[in-house]
């Protein structure tokens, strides 16, 4: 393991043994990454790419198939104990006990770390504040709204101040406000020197708190780098999206067309896009073949386009 890297993966496995009639399926196949200190690193990609399978491994709940795994230079296989004590792991579920009040939860997760009630009670008081949940300690958490009890689950994972932080889909299922408000208490931890590691299938989400991430499909890793590097990397600067009325006769005559600026044509079942360096220009020369979109839009390209462009799926498919 490098110096400065906290987890290193070294073709990576994950295969599940066959069970009742269906085959044995590998669900993470030889994956590489080191994770440096201090960086939110993501695992981008849709469902069953195999990103939980991996979390799973880095927080030595699941055991490795293949390949080799260090986390904070253990092995997380026959030392799982000591990597668990270092790491705190927010699930996709929230798994937060109901009928307990806010405080009562996290006061049960630190006994089950050991802590001492004087620390435990320290900790508290700076997670409800770090959580903005100091005016629910003591209500029930049946009556949280969704982004509470995802804020509480970061707040409960932290109360062994864990040097490293896993997400799963943190913010699935959140409304854009709660969203927003969360990703702000992420980046805070980033800042007090807590290393991410997250998985999403929201490009946004990626391009907002991750540095560096990797793409991940069909249990292999298909693109690394930084969000803007990925972008700059693979897609053009612009797409121009159309949606019409008859789509395979339009996708017909754009595909022999030579006025899309220069543009590449991806069909998807609902929407065509046209990745250009010029979008206007593109949709000059859609309206110039006489076709008349529904709706057209140019925007500015996305992690969702650098995954279209490698896989032709959307990731929200
Ligand atoms: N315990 C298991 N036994 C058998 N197959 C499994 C098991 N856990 C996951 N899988 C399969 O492995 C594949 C990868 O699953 P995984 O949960 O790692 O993907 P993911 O990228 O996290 O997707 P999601 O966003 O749906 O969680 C899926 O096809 C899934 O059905």
């Amino acid at each position: 393991m490098t110096e400065t890297s906290l987890v290193e993966a070294r073709g990576l496995t994950k295969v599940y043994p066959a069970r009742g009639g269906s085959a044995e399926f590998r669900a993470v196949d030889g994956i590489d990454f080191a994770l440096r200190r201090g960086e939110a690193f993501g695992f981008l990609g849709p469902n069953g790419a195999g990103k939980s399978s991996t979390m799973r491994m880095i927080s030595a709940t699941s055991p490795i198939s293949g390949g080799t795994l260090r986390v904070l230079d253990l092995d997380p296989v026959t030392q799982g104990p000591q990597v668990r004590a270092r790491l705190g792991v927010v699930p996709q579920d929230d798994c937060l006990d109901r009928e307990l009040t806010v405080r009562e939860n996290l006061y049960i997760y630190g006994r089950y770390f050991g802590l001492p009630r004087k620390v435990i009670r320290e900790r508290i008081a700076a997670l409800l504040d770090f959580a903005q949940l100091q005016d629910k300690a003591d209500e029930q958490v049946e009556v949280l709204s969704g982004g509470m009890r995802r804020r509480l689950t970061i707040a409960r994972s932290l109360i062994n101040e864990p040097e490293i932080l896993l997400l799963d889909e943190p913010t699935t299922g959140l409304d854009p406000q709660a969203r927003h408000v969360l990703w702000d208490r992420l980046f805070r931890l980033k800042q007090d020197g807590v290393t991410l590691i997250l998985t999403t299938h929201y490009m946004d989400e990626a391009e907002q708190l991750c540095d560096r991430l990797v793409v991940m499909d069909g249990g292999r890793i298909v693109a690394r780098g930084a969000p803007r590097d990925l972008i700059a990397e693979h897609v053009t600067r612009e797409v121009l999206e159309l949606r019409f009325a008859d789509q395979d006769t339009a996708a017909e005559k754009l595909r022999s067309s030579s006025r899309l600026a220069g543009g590449r044509l991806e069909v998807l079942p609902d929407r065509l896009m046209v990745y250009t360096a010029d979008g206007e220009a593109a949709l000059a020369g859609v309206h110039e073949l006489g076709l008349t979109p529904l709706t057209a839009l140019v925007r500015r390209s996305t992690l969702e386009d650098v995954f279209l462009t490698l896989t032709g799926r959307s990731l929200i498919d």
